[in-house]
């Protein structure tokens, strides 16, 4: 099997890179395109990808491919990959807001696996939601899961409404939580902490909650009782949190990422 990935950015990388350790593939089976040469000076350095520039050389010869270009790009990438594809080839997207119905039209492809992966990726801590297209056959859908499985945990959805849901809560998700941990480490620094001390305050509690939320069963609420005295300190944070709709604005938050996403694939 061969496996060809086009966008050498973040995202692209990460999917190569974990795929690249998979028992699936043999070595030099993963083969990455970029179009631009910085891009493509790097990947020659790295020994266990094919890098390649042109879409003709790689295209035919594989069996599925990923698209991590950024939305706006995807347009002119397909009308200039549709010249290369092949009736049974599989093409998973991880591009926000680009439908099936276009990736279809565009490419020319009928085997489309639309996935919405998150940045914890890179550590293989991610979260990739997938939904396919009916022409995806049951083993072809457990293959690119097992591959969207080397960068994480994977999740099929049943539609493309809820892959733009998914791009609101863990696609974009992660922006949420460093937003979150930027305003304590500010809070830190104006309370009297150096840069560094804030940071190590703030990332230990970040990574000790989530812990502990993981390691139970319990509720976030339920977490928030066992911090908070009657009368104490957390109290009035949540209080304060509260007053000032924190709980709604974040929703907002989420549902303008979820709404983005709806309006990308009417314009992508
Ligand atoms: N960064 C993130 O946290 C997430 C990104 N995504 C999606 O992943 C996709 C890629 O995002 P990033 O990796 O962050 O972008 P990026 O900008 O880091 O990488 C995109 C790469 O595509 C290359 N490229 C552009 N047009 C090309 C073409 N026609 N042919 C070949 N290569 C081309 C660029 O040179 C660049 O290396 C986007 O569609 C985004 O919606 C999805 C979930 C999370
Ligand atoms: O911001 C974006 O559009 C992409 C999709 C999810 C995370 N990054």
């Amino acid at each position: 099997m061969k496996i060809l990935v086009i966008g050498a950015g973040n995202m692209g990388l990460t999917y190569a890179e974990g795929m690249s350790k998979s028992k699936l593939l043999k070595k030099k089976n993963i083969m990455v395109l970029d179009n631009s040469e910085k891009k493509l000076e790097a990947l020659n350095e790295i020994s266990h990808f094919d890098a390649f520039k042109e879409l003709g050389d790689c295209v035919p010869k594989a069996d599925i491919i990923f698209i991590a270009v950024k939305p706006y790009h995807a347009e002119n990438l397909f009308k200039a990959l549709k010249g290369f594809t092949k009736p049974g080839q599989v093409l998973v997207s991880i591009m926000a807001g680009v439908n099936i119905d276009n990736i279809k039209k565009y490419s020319g492809l009928t085997k489309i696996v639309r996935a919405m992966p998150n940045l914890p990726a890179q550590i293989g801590k991610g979260l990739t939601s997938y939904v396919t297209s009916p022409e995806v056959s049951r083993i072809e859908k457990l293959t690119v899961e097992s591959l969207l499985d080397t960068t994480g945990k994977s999740m099929e959805v049943s539609s493309e409404k809820l892959i733009d849901a998914s791009t609101g809560i863990s696609g974009s998700g992660p922006a949420y939580v460093f937003y979150f941990m930027q305003s304590m480490m500010e809070a830190a620094l104006k309370m009297g902490f150096s840069k560094q001390d804030s940071t190590v305050l703030v990332s230990q509690t970040f990574t000790g909650a989530v812990e502990l939320f993981n390691q139970s069963n319990l509720s976030p609420n339920s977490w928030m009782e066992k911090v908070a005295s009657k009368g104490g300190t957390t109290r009035a944070a949540l209080d304060s949190m509260e007053d000032n709709n924190v709980n709604e604005l974040i929703k907002d938050a989420a549902f303008a990422a979820f709404n983005r996403a709806v309006e990308l694939g009417k314009e992508n």
